[in-house]
């Protein structure tokens, strides 16, 4: 059994952590922290979370854990990840503080500047895993990056296409636990908007991971859906090859085979088939007459593109199985 302590425990991903740890038979969840409900029960702020003792602590300084999943805004987490590491704690870190490996980029796109660069390892299981089960610092992978990258990552491996057009539509949850004018109800319900088209802070997360292994110029597009939990990602890429669909499919399943998360699925991945899992569904495939191919790929945002890659991350780091605590599949209708 190990420890584990969540900063931000308030928030959606903090939540979404309680609520999979609660089902982890190899950990316990020791500190919880909140400084707006400092003292009150968890259940207080996560109704369906009502089985739990648990309080919120108003920091981590005077606890300790073997893990600690810091689900804090960027610019929050470098404040407090030092620290823990410095105390000798591990950390998967959900924000995007720790995932570049150009400290420049980051303060390019983030508009912030890093007070305490460190290294860190790039915590999407299907690329670094190796390294990943060593790390002492893990920087969680953005919600959109990780069905994008899954989505194109067998193309530009086999060197079939460089260039890609990625389309996403995320739900609301996305955004966090904080309403802000784009995600205000009347603003998001009945309506769909496009948004930082060309200048979103997961451009640069998506070309980097992608370019580990060839270069790779890309657009990503961002949309907000009214829906609660999910991303849907369609990629095209233009492929240097004339490939039939059955053929693409058959290069994505043996890219995935033995993935534990990612399932290549013979018909259109939906949002609802992976809603409250950590699995990644990719499908489509279809390549037109311009070998321009269309890859589909969907996420829950708050399990496989936050909370759940955060677990499937320290199940990596501590040894256990990869699936524990988070093998079962969605809640499709
Ligand atoms: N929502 C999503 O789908 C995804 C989110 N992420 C990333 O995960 C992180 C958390 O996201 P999410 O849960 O949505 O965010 P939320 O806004 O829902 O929750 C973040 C929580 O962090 C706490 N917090 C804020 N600032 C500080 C601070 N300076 N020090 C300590 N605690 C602080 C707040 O709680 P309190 O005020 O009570 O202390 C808040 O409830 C972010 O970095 C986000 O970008 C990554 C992938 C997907
Ligand atoms: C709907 C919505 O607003 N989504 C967020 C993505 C949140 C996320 O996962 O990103 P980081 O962890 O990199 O902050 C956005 O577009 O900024």
């Amino acid at each position: 059994m190990i420890s584990a302590g969540i900063i931000g425990a308030s928030g959606y991903t903090g939540g979404e952590l309680l609520r999979l740890l609660d089902n982890h038979s190899r950990v316990e969840v020791v500190a919880a922290t909140s400084r707006q409900y400092s003292g009150l029960p968890v259940s207080r702020v996560h109704p369906h979370l009502q089985d739990t003792d648990l309080k919120f602590e108003e920091s981590m300084e005077k606890m300790d854990a073997d893990i600690v999943f810091t689900a804090t805004p960027h610019g929050a987490s470098m404040k407090i990840v030092p620290d823990l590491l410095e105390r000798g704690m591990r950390v998967v870190d959900l924000s995007g503080d720790y995932r570049f490996q150009n400290i420049r980029t980051y303060e390019e796109w983030y508009g912030i500047k890093h007070e305490k660069p460190l290294e860190a390892v790039y915590g999407l299981p299907e690329i670094h895993r190796e390294e990943i089960a060593s790390a002492d610092l893990v920087a969680n992978p953005g919600c959109f990056p990780t069905g994008a990258i899954l989505a194109c990552l067998p193309l530009v491996y086999e060197k079939l296409a460089d260039t890609f057009i990625i389309d996403s539509k995320t739900g609301v949850s996305g955004a966090g636990v904080k309403p802000t004018p784009l995600t205000h109800y009347p603003e998001c319900s009945d309506n769909v908007t496009a948004y930082n088209v060309t200048r979103h802070r997961h451009t640069p997360e998506i070309r980097q991971e992608l370019s580990r292994f060839n270069p790779v110029r890309l657009s990503f597009t961002p949309h907000l859906v009214p829906v609660t939990r999910g991303i849907l990602t369609t990629a095209h890429a233009f492929l240097n090859e004339d490939l039939r669909q059955d053929e693409l499919r058959e290069i994505f399943r043996g890219f995935y085979d033995g993935e534990p998360f990612v399932r290549v699925v013979d018909g259109m991945p939906v949002l609802s088939a992976v809603r409250g899992s950590n699995f990644c569904h990719i499908g489509c495939f279809e390549v037109d007459d311009n070998q321009r191919a269309v890859i589909v790929s969907a996420i829950d945002n708050l399990v496989k593109g936050a909370s759940g890659q955060a677990i499937q991350n320290m199940n990596i780091m501590c040894g256990f199985s990869e699936v524990e605590g988070l093998d079962f599949p969605g809640m499709h209708p």
